[in-house]
């Protein structure tokens, strides 16, 4: 059967990567998180000191430091789930911190960071077979990828669903805090100059907000057959 590009954009936390990475464990696919790799060049900045006090982001520093900045996915043994490594270590809890969520949007906006991670992602689908999600994927990354998912959900729910993830895994967390990170990345990721969140005209819409996760992966499963068999 033949290898496709499979790129899934949309709004923050609304289950991208949960259909991701069942479909590509399902079809024995690659599954990239390209937000993971925004998250871990957030976390080196805050690592290295490179945002001032009042949080704009020291810029020439960063460009300079992009190249001592490497990102990898590793799957772990036990889970078969992909690891996010930052310099050789481990930082898949870290980057998942309200912490880099809250600084990973202004982060994202800046062209030479997207330049060198879009390269990286260009790279990682170039023998096909990956299903990939982010922001701009169906729109950047692979504006050729032959199925183009775009989901949402309304902006309580995604931030109820982030809530509960982050509570089941004993974290603080504020409800209202999550739903204003969650508007505010919506709203700078929609805004950005450079490569902003926008649907490709030839994405299939999914408004998954009275779906459930079982549901949601049999009609990505669907889209996925269509696909394959053009
Ligand atoms: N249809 C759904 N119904 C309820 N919870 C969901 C659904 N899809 C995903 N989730 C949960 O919502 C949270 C965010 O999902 P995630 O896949 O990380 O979103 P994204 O990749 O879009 O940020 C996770 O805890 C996930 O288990
Ligand atoms: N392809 C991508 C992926 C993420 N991002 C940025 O990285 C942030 C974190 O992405 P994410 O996918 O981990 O976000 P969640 O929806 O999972 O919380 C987004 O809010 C965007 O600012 C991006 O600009 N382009």
């Amino acid at each position: 059967m033949k290898k496709i590009i499979i790129a899934i954009d949309g709004f923050s936390s609304c289950g991208k990567s949960t259909m991701a990475k069942d479909l590509a464990r399902e079809v024995g696919y690659i599954y990239i998180d390209t937000g993971a790799m925004y998250r871990a060049v957030t976390l080196y900045c805050i690592e290295h000191n490179l945002f001032n006090a009042d949080g704009t982001i020291r810029e020439e520093e960063l460009k300079t430091q992009m190249q001592d900045i490497h990102i990898s996915f590793r799957l772990d043994a036990e889970t078969q789930r992909p690891v996010t490594y930052l310099n050789g270590a481990d930082v898949e809890n870290r980057i998942r911190t309200m912490e880099v969520s809250s600084r990973v949007s202004p982060v994202a906006t800046l062209g030479f960071v997207r330049e060198a991670l879009v390269r990286q992602q260009q790279e990682m689908g170039k023998d096909k077979g990956i299903v990939m999600d982010g922001r701009d994927i169906g729109t950047v990354v692979f504006p050729d990828a032959e199925l183009k998912i775009f989901v949402t959900a309304s902006a309580e729910i995604r931030a109820r669903r982030r809530y509960d993830e982050l509570k089941a895994k004993g974290e603080e967390a504020s409800f209202e805090e999550i739903l204003h990170n969650v508007e505010e990345r919506d709203r700078i990721d929609q805004n950005r100059e450079v490569s902003p969140l926008r649907k490709a005209d030839d994405a299939v819409l999914l408004d998954n907000s009275n779906m459930t996760i079982a549901e949601q992966k049999e009609w990505l499963k669907r889209q996925f057959d269509k696909a394959v068999h053009v």
